[in-house]
């Protein structure tokens, strides 16, 4: 386990005479027994310092006190203890200052339960009742959560992400101070916003987290989804928590928003999600309709491919209407052809042997030939697929 091995570089960095402890997401999630994915470091020893015990290192943010270590092929992200002084603008912060107490470290983080530290034995620190509201299943503000959310408005978001993805209630100061300051997430970037919010419809009780999403009107800071109370309002009413990845996520929502592919390219494009990630919730949410309408012939299965097929049936069966698995995967892998270039003819082919000229009408032919392949209507062999296309040369 990545734990047991990022001990060596904690006692590594006692045996210097600092103290050194995880921190953040990773102590959260061991406690709770789930995986854990990053380790976060933090010690009291300055990045200067860091840098003199180890022989491999790489300033990665050197700025706000983070340098990583490279140990047997792994690396460390080991963060200098810090308090952020000044905020401006409701982002993260413009300068950080370095400190030798732990305790001065734990009490700038967002949420309790992002508060705890863990020494290489196992011992954890626990300075703000971390513990406790794990136990409890509580997402509480460290401090005075307004000054928490203040100090970077993304904690908002993180907080409704955390309700989703662990469960948890929030804590009422907290939801209060959320409500109170929804309006700060505007200042945010919203590549950070889009990932909590991903975070949230795949947690455990997206239910929990829309609501919550929706109650503390953070919803109104997110681009474009003002007037989307009651597609929110219709996802609560489904068990989304069967969604597996973001694109299935989007193409949910996209659907339940009645959304044609222009809508759909406008939404996530101000999401600023990616092209691939854009075309293929497009074809999903397309292909949700047709599921539903039981229109699913060869030639969709065929242009949609796989992936987007499955990722609309992930949604089509969270809405009741799905094709049952082992049938989708069968009728795609019964397709004749699953890609143009495994046509037996192509256009130098139809211009050598049947002397037709380059242009429009020999796109045509192609796609007619293709068309009546997939559809099973002709089989994919170049002499009858040659006699075809002579027939049909004017
Ligand atoms: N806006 C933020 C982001 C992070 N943190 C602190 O930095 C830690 C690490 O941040 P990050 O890795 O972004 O989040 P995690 O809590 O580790 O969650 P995840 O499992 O998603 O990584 C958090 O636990 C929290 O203590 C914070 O106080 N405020
Ligand atoms: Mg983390």
């Amino acid at each position: 386990m990545e734990f047991e091995e990022a001990k060596e570089v904690l006692n590594a960095i006692q045996h210097a005479g600092f103290e050194a402890y995880f921190v953040g997401g990773s102590v959260r999630d061991t406690i709770l027994n789930l995986k854990i994915h990053d380790v976060d470091i933090a010690t009291s020893a300055y990045p200067s310092e860091v840098k003199r015990i180890f022989k491999k290192t790489v300033d990665t943010g050197i700025e706000h006190g983070t340098v990583t270590v490279l140990d047997h092929g792994r690396a460390y992200e080991i963060t200098t203890f810090r308090t952020e002084s000044t905020y401006q603008d409701f982002r993260r912060p413009d300068h950080v200052e370095f400190v030798r107490s732990l305790k001065d470290d734990l009490k700038r983080r967002d949420l309790t339960i992002n508060a705890l530290a863990m020494k290489p034995d196992g011992e954890v620190i626990d300075h703000f009742e971390g513990l406790r509201d794990l136990k409890e299943g509580m997402i509480r503000a460290v401090g005075v959560a307004e000054e928490r959310f203040h100090e970077d408005a993304l904690r908002m978001m993180r907080a409704v992400r955390f309700a989703s993805q662990l469960d948890f209630i929030i804590e009422k100061k907290t939801l209060n101070a959320i409500h109170h300051n929804a309006h700060l997430l505007s200042n945010v970037a919203v590549e950070r916003i889009h990932v909590e919010w991903v975070k949230l419809l795949l947690g455990k009780n997206p239910q929990a987290g829309l609501k919550d999403f929706m109650a503390t009107e953070l919803y109104h800071y997110c681009p474009l989804f003002s007037d989307k109370k009651q597609v929110f309002n219709k996802l609560m009413n489904l068990n989304s928590s069967q969604l597996t990845e973001e694109e299935a996520a989007w193409t949910l929502l996209c659907y339940l928003s009645n959304l044609a592919s222009s809508g759909v390219k406008e939404l996530l494009r101000a999401w600023k999600s990616s092209n691939s990630l854009i075309s293929n919730v497009i074809v999903a949410t397309e292909l949700v309709t047709l599921i539903r309408q039981q229109k699913m012939d060869s030639w969709t299965y065929y242009r949609s491919g796989l992936h987007c097929l499955r990722i609309a049936n992930e949604v089509a069966v969270i809405l009741g209407f799905g094709i049952n698995e082992d049938i989708l995967e069968q009728k795609y892998a019964a397709l004749p052809i699953k890609d143009k270039h495994e046509l037996q003819v192509d256009g130098g082919l139809l211009i050598n042997r049947l002397k037709m000229k380059p242009g429009p009408q020999l796109g045509v032919i192609l796609e007619r030939l293709e068309h009546q392949v997939v559809n099973g209507e002709l089989d994919n062999q170049q002499d009858l697929l040659l006699t075809a296309a002579s027939a049909w040369v004017k």
